[in-house]
């Protein structure tokens, strides 16, 4: 049984700026212990204009604090107004990237074919992408959450190879659960995940599906997430408001401790 690492992200969205990240990252590295760091892997996700903060930081204090973007172009240069690509976040060493999180779908049109060329962006200059799929309260209430994210699964890893695919980050967001208070439960969490991996093994293999971190995102907070970690398939938590309290985040960190 292979061992997987949980990796707890903060996705700060559009909030806290470069000043107020280093404050943040500061605080973060002041409460978390080592042993927090061997139990867990621990990412933040600012917004760009924050990354070269978090990175002098994390660069000069040597903390074990991962960092990545929300969001990567498709293409590597050119004539995309707006747009942040690949070697950029590359050269910033960026770890992860989160590609496909459904705010991104949503109010930006964002497709899984948009999001297939970006986590091969992602993978053509070493970061890894946290690939974000789940349903929508109308897809919940009609009962087709597996059918509906395993299709956002396949559409994002579209001809993705097994040496990067065993790599990635999948996270399951419930559209429904994001930001709104309404965690999924445990049991929802691990029907979909577990869904997940066992996609994995028909795409891939058994042993690339049981290498790759499958993380649960949607209204996680200290008094929640150790049940959902208890799910077998649920490797970690991609949190949103929560991740903004660096009191709270390193709660989340310290699920085991509950
Ligand atoms: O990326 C994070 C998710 O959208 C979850 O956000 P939330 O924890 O505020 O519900």
């Amino acid at each position: 049984m292979t061992t997987r690492k949980p990796l707890m992200a903060g996705n700060w969205k559009m909030n806290l700026n470069h000043l107020e990240a280093i404050a943040h990252v500061q605080k973060l590295a002041f409460a978390l212990a080592e042993k927090d760091y061997e139990a867990v892997e621990v990412a933040v996700l600012p917004p760009f204009t924050d990354l070269r903060s978090v990175q002098t930081l994390v660069d000069g204090d040597k903390l074990s604090i991962a960092y990545g973007a929300q969001d990567i172009s498709a293409h590597d240069s050119g004539a995309y107004t707006g747009e942040v690509s690949g070697p950029m976040l590359a050269k910033l060493r960026c770890s992860y990237v989160a590609v496909g999180h459904s705010e991104r779908r949503q109010y930006h049109g964002e497709t899984d074919e948009i999001c297939n060329a970006k986590v091969k962006a992602a993978f053509r200059h070493g970061i890894t992408p946290i690939l974000c799929v789940g349903e929508g309260l109308d897809v919940r209430k009609a009962g087709d959450q597996v059918a509906h994210t395993l299709a956002q699964l396949d559409g994002g890893l579209k001809d993705v190879p097994a040496e990067q695919a065993g790599t990635v980050v999948i996270a399951y967001e419930p559209v429904w659960a994001i930001g709104t208070g309404e965690v999924a439960t445990p049991a929802d969490a691990q029907e979909v995940c577990g869904a997940i991996r066992g996609r994995l093994a028909e795409l891939y293999s058994q042993e690339l599906a049981d290498a790759v971190r499958i993380q649960y995102g949607g209204s996680v907070k200290s008094g929640n997430v150790a049940a959902i970690m208890d799910q077998p398939d649920v490797d970690g938590a991609l949190v949103g408001g929560a991740a903004l309290d660096a009191d709270e985040f390193v709660k989340i960190v310290r699920f085991r401790d509950q």
